[in-house]
């Protein structure tokens, strides 16, 4: 089958700016000299038409990374990502803005993602309906709670109905009802065969969910393969991670993040 999204030889550098004032310098190529820290580095995996991938791994592993790269928020800093179809990304806080009202931000998503304004007028009652957010539609974002941007966030993006969703821990911040519906949305979408990438702490949800998993350890792809066994491999990893003592776990941080010195 023909790939949907393939990524050769990604990898992913971040800045580390310790003040402010080095981005000014830099701008003007007086500092040269950042440091930076590789959140991913050298990724190559292919997903066909229909897959259901979750993304697991420890925290700071490039989970997010990864899904902004594939939903084009970001790019890489080496190699080359083919995407075949819109991606649409559901993260807590994914490109809303907070300025705007929950109304005018299905304008901004939707002329975001390509749609014509009657292609948004049609799917703005259905956003409004599945978001349920009452008069809070007419206020701005920066005063909805967590699980309210989320809400938002979910009913734009599957509205969209774009080829490829990305779901990163979106759903960890909604209620049960919320979620419920969510999932019932997702799997919707999974019978009409679109690409799916569930980014989750919760390996009982990545487990009913996907049918193959990308397993991230401190930005390397340590596995990717069938749900099943990258999950057992991972659980495995974390029985053995969690019997080590807090300095063996510190050491292994250290080795990925550094020592954390204050410079
Ligand atoms: N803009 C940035 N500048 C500097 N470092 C960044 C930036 N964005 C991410 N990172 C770093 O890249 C690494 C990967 O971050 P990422 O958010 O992708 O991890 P994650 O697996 O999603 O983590 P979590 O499970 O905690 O959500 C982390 O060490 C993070 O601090």
């Amino acid at each position: 089958m023909a790939y949907k999204v393939k990524f050769q030889h990604v990898s992913k550098s971040f800045k580390m700016y310790i003040k402010n004032s080095e981005k000014l310098l830099e701008l003007f190529s007086v500092k040269k000299n950042i440091a930076t820290h590789r959140a991913l580095n050298d990724i190559s995996f292919e997903v066909s038409e229909g897959d259901v991938v979750g993304i697991i791994g420890l925290n700071g592993s490039g989970k997010s990374t990864l899904s902004n790269l594939i939903a084009g928020v970001t790019i890489p800093t080496e190699g080359e990502i083919q995407i075949e179809g819109t991606a649409a990304l559901i993260a807590i806080s994914s490109g809303l803005n907070g300025q705007l009202t929950g109304y005018d931000n299905i304008e901004l998503k939707g002329l975001m993602m390509g749609l014509s304004k009657k292609q948004i007028a049609e799917i703005r009652p259905k956003v409004i309906e599945f978001a349920e957010l009452g008069k809070f539609i007419n206020q701005p974002v920066k005063v909805y709670s967590s699980g309210m941007k989320a809400r938002l966030g979910f009913a734009i993006s599957v509205h969209i109905d774009p080829d490829i969703l990305v779901i990163d821990e979106a759903l960890s911040v909604g209620d049960q009802t919320f979620t419920d519906r969510c999932l019932n949305k997702i799997n919707e979408f999974k019978s009409k065969g679109k690409t799916i990438f569930f980014i989750s702490h919760s390996l009982s949800q990545v487990k009913s969910f996907c049918d193959k998993a990308i397993w991230l350890h401190f930005g390397n792809l340590q596995e990717f393969g069938e749900v099943e066994t990258v999950i057992s491999h991972y659980k495995h990893f974390l029985a053995t991670f969690n019997k080590m003592s807090e300095q063996e776990k510190k050491l292994m941080r250290e080795e990925h993040w550094g020592s954390g010195k204050i410079v």
